[in-house]
């Protein structure tokens, strides 16, 4: 199967989205991590354009290995010598020299003659390759560009000695069916087209950039320049993950592979939205929140069945551990259930009936429903039972310089059962103290505070989950001004569920 090579602009294209800015460090981290991914180039900056710039390229040039380190530079000499000074310790150094070929740039922006511009793609290129043999040329505005200009500037850049040729859609203008047409012709009738590699770089503004550059992939390009998702100037670029994705869910249509290690997305998606500021939409393909989440009722039912029902590509490919059923107005008794089960509650047909009803009236009144929501109305369908443990008093002793240390009192019946423990903190000390008197093995899936009143003598609300040893979940709750004393109700709330649940049989563990 052919290769598609992936060149990944997140550090240049990506970081011209307006309010980015990288330092050297997250730059770095963002590379190493492009390797782990199996991305074939990295263009790692612009040296021209800052001190801060050049430091990043030529740190990425001299400390990662494993992928090409590209650098851009405009078609004039000062860029390129700069752009080389940066990649000198680069293991596989690539120069990126470019220059617009449409009318319009040349008109308004470069003010040049399209003698002109062919005269400085030749000069730029001869200029690279004094340094490098590898080195790419980009026509800026190819989609918008008089074709056969256009295959004249190509033609001109691979006789300097350019070894791959990049035509942008640089303002996101072409359309799919047109864009894999323009490449069709460039291999027509750009002669010695068939020495180079031919790339394409797409931008997003009318949404199409990863439909375009695969238009162009199924007419002849063989690198796609992308970035993590798909960040870039103004409405971005094609994403890395989209594309890979597409090539992967597609592949007899395509019969392309690329060098990515999929499983490794996921975790450089949230990597550059993290150090971007550039948060993803919920929504986005392949790495947004919603991406493997399905929310309706007819869908979780299906998915339950048979994952692919529903879903082209299984999560953990891109390396999310699963897809994940929202509970929410949308869900069906099929995932109710399923999620009850995960928390280890098995109910009857009747009790799953009534407990859905009240379920879907609370999805009326509320957008989230969480784990601690469905405990709390399935533990009211069981009922209220006496209590076989309560708290008689607690003593806690705690500070910076002592180890904390708890005395619990439990009145078991009529007995009053007496325990001392000591904790890494208070709350630890006190629950240990508790699990001596119950005798209960269980663990502490999560504890958490709230505070229901406000100001300073507000009463705290505790949560915890609680799991037996048969891995079914318990909640309990506790209030009271003093949250150590809320801590120890709420814990001792799950544990009288649980005592309960081992001696009772009306659910099934
Ligand atoms: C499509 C793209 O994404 S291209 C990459 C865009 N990225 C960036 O621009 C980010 C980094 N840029 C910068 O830091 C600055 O713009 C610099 C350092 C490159 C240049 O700064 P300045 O010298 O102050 O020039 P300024 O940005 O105002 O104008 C650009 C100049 O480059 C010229 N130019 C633009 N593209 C090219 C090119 N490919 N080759 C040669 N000259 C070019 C313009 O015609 C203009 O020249 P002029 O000053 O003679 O009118
Ligand atoms: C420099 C080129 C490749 C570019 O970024 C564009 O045209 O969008």
């Amino acid at each position: 199967m052919e290769r598609v090579y992936i060149f990944d602009t997140t550090l240049r294209d990506g970081e011209q989205s307006p309010g980015v800015s990288l330092n050297v460090k997250e730059k770095l981290q963002i590379a190493r991590q492009l390797v782990k991914l199996g991305v074939d180039v990295i263009e790692a900056g612009f040296p021209v354009a800052s001190p801060g710039d050049f430091a990043a390229v030529a740190e990425i040039a001299k400390n990662v290995r494993g992928a090409r380190i590209c650098a851009l530079a405009r078609a004039n000499f000062g860029d390129i010598d700069r752009a080389w000074e940066a990649l000198r310790e680069a293991e596989a150094p690539r120069i990126h020299t470019f220059i617009a070929t449409s009318d319009i740039h040349l008109r308004h922006k470069l003010r040049m003659s399209r003698e002109q511009v062919l005269e400085a793609a030749r000069e730029a290129v001869r200029r690279a390759r004094r340094y490098t043999d590898d080195v790419e040329f980009s026509a800026e505005d190819a989609s918008r560009s008089d074709t056969d200009f256009l295959c004249q500037v190509l033609a001109v850049a691979i006789e300097a000695g350019a070894t791959v040729l990049n035509i942008p859609d640089t303002v996101g203008y072409a359309v799919p069916e047109e864009f894999g047409e323009l490449i069709r012709t460039i291999r027509e009738k750009t002669p010695g087209i068939e020495k180079v590699t031919i790339s394409v770089h797409c931008h997003n503004d009318l949404g199409l950039a990863v439909a375009n550059t695969l238009a162009a992939i199924k007419n002849g390009a063989r690198q796609a320049e992308v970035t993590i998702n798909g960040i870039g100037e103004r409405a971005g670029n094609a994403a890395l993950e989209e594309l890979v994705m597409g090539l992967y869910a597609r592949r007899p249509l395509y019969g392309m592979i690329t060098g990515i290690r999929t499983e490794e997305i996921y975790r450089t998606s949230k990597l550059v939205a993290a150090l971007t500021g550039m948060t993803v939409q919920p929504n986005k393909a392949i790495v947004g929140k919603n991406a493997f989440a399905h929310e309706s009722g007819i869908h979780q039912d299906g998915v339950l069945k048979e994952r692919t029902t529903y879903e082209i590509i299984d999560p953990t490919v891109i390396g999310i551990p699963k897809s994940t059923l929202v509970l929410g107005k949308h869900s069906g008794r099929h995932a109710f259930k399923t999620r009850l089960a995960e928390l280890g509650y098995s109910l009857s047909e009747e009790e799953l009936n009534t407990a859905f009803a009240r379920f879907k009236e609370l999805c009326d009144r509320k957008k989230t429903i969480t784990d601690d929501d469905l405990l709390a109305l399935v533990e009211e369908e069981m009922g209220r039972v006496a209590p076989t443990y309560e708290l008689h008093y607690l003593h806690i002793s705690s500070g910076t310089t002592i180890v904390p240390t708890a005395t619990v009192g439990l009145k078991v019946g009529e007995s009053l059962v007496e325990e001392a423990a000591c904790g890494n903190g208070p709350v630890d000390a006190i629950y240990k103290a508790i699990d001596k008197i119950t005798g209960i093995k269980c663990t502490l899936e999560s504890y958490g505070i709230d505070a229901v009143t406000g100001g300073k003598d507000a009463v705290g609300s505790v949560t915890v989950r609680v799991k037996n040893e048969k891995g079914k979940t318990f909640l309990g709750r506790g209030l009271s001004t003093d949250v150590l004393e809320a801590s120890a109700r709420a814990y001792i709330d799950a544990l009288n569920k649980m005592a309960v649940d081992v001696n009772g049989p009306r659910i099934e563990p």
